[in-house]
């Protein structure tokens, strides 16, 4: 156990991780816990291999070595628990003229088992819409959703179902600095009343500094990790990012 909450089980556990994109290693022996309730955020610059990090972690993509267990279990025993995590991807990409509403969408999160047309079904569906504030746009079509609505719609998706842990990949790009605060802020709500995990890539270090309680700097490895007081020193944004971030924050 390398820090967390005490006592609280961990519900992903990375090992050594060696991730190659072609014949680039994108992540080189990489190894965190993520426990039960917290929210931890990896930061790191453009091409530092966080998403490369979380698809492997995922099994979206294929890793060279390491382990990875999500609830105790490596991926290929995972399962229906499978069911247990949410992940909302860095772009969700569809035509935007597929005719899907809002609530079609968050159903599909629900067990297949449900019966669609059910009254249970439909209270359920609005319940988490409810949640991230879009209950009265459950009729309305993905595609004509703004970013920030979009990016809200997913995470009654993630919501809609108990959930263990919650992995997020820049789940707030392309979303104005008001959608941002008002997601992070829905987030930690649904966070406090779930008891999920969060696992999230963020370029935000002021809201990574407000909502997160432990901060993972990637740059191919890990370079610190700790809270964000603990990493998020002006040394370590150097370290991290190079001299252009502290230009950046010295002028703010
Ligand atoms: N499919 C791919 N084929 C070859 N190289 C890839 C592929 N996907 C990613 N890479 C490379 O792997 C490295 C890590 O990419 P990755 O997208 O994981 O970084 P990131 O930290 O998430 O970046 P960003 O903050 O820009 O989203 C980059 O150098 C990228 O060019």
């Amino acid at each position: 156990m390398i820090d967390g909450k005490v006592g609280s089980p961990c519900v992903l556990e990375i090992e050594n991780l060696t991730v190659r994109r072609g014949n680039y290693v994108a992540v080189e022996q990489v190894s965190f816990e993520i426990f039960s309730g917290t929210n931890t955020a990896i930061v790191g610059p453009n091409g530092a291999g966080k998403s490369t990090l979380i698809r492997a972690a995922l099994g979206l993509i294929p890793y060279e070595s390491g382990q990875v267990k999500i609830l105790g279990r490596s991926l290929n025993k995972l399962g229906k628990r499978w069911e247990k995590i949410g992940y909302i991807p860095q772009k969700f990409s569809f035509d935007r003229y597929f005719p899907l509403t809002v609530e079609e969408l968050v159903a599909l999160a629900l067990p297949k088992s449900a019966f669609w047309k059910s009254r249970e079904r439909k209270i359920w569906v609005q319940q988490a819409l409810v949640k991230v504030n879009l209950e009265n746009q459950s009729h309305q079509r993905i595609g004509t959703l703004s970013g920030g609505e979009l990016k809200r719609v997913l995470l009654a998706y993630c919501a809609a179902v108990p959930r263990k842990l919650i992995i997020l990949d820049e789940a707030l790009s392309e979303v104005d600095a008001k959608g941002e605060v008002e997601f992070a802020e829905l987030l930690n709500k649904l966070q406090r009343e779930q008891g999920f995990a969060i696992l999230q890539i963020s370029h935000d270090l002021d809201l990574v500094s407000r909502y997160c309680d432990r901060v993972l700097c990637l740059n191919r490895q890990i370079l610190c990790q700790g809270s964000p007081r603990e990493t998020l020193s002006m040394e370590n944004i150097q370290a991290v990012y190079g001299s252009t971030l502290i230009r950046y924050f010295h002028s703010h």
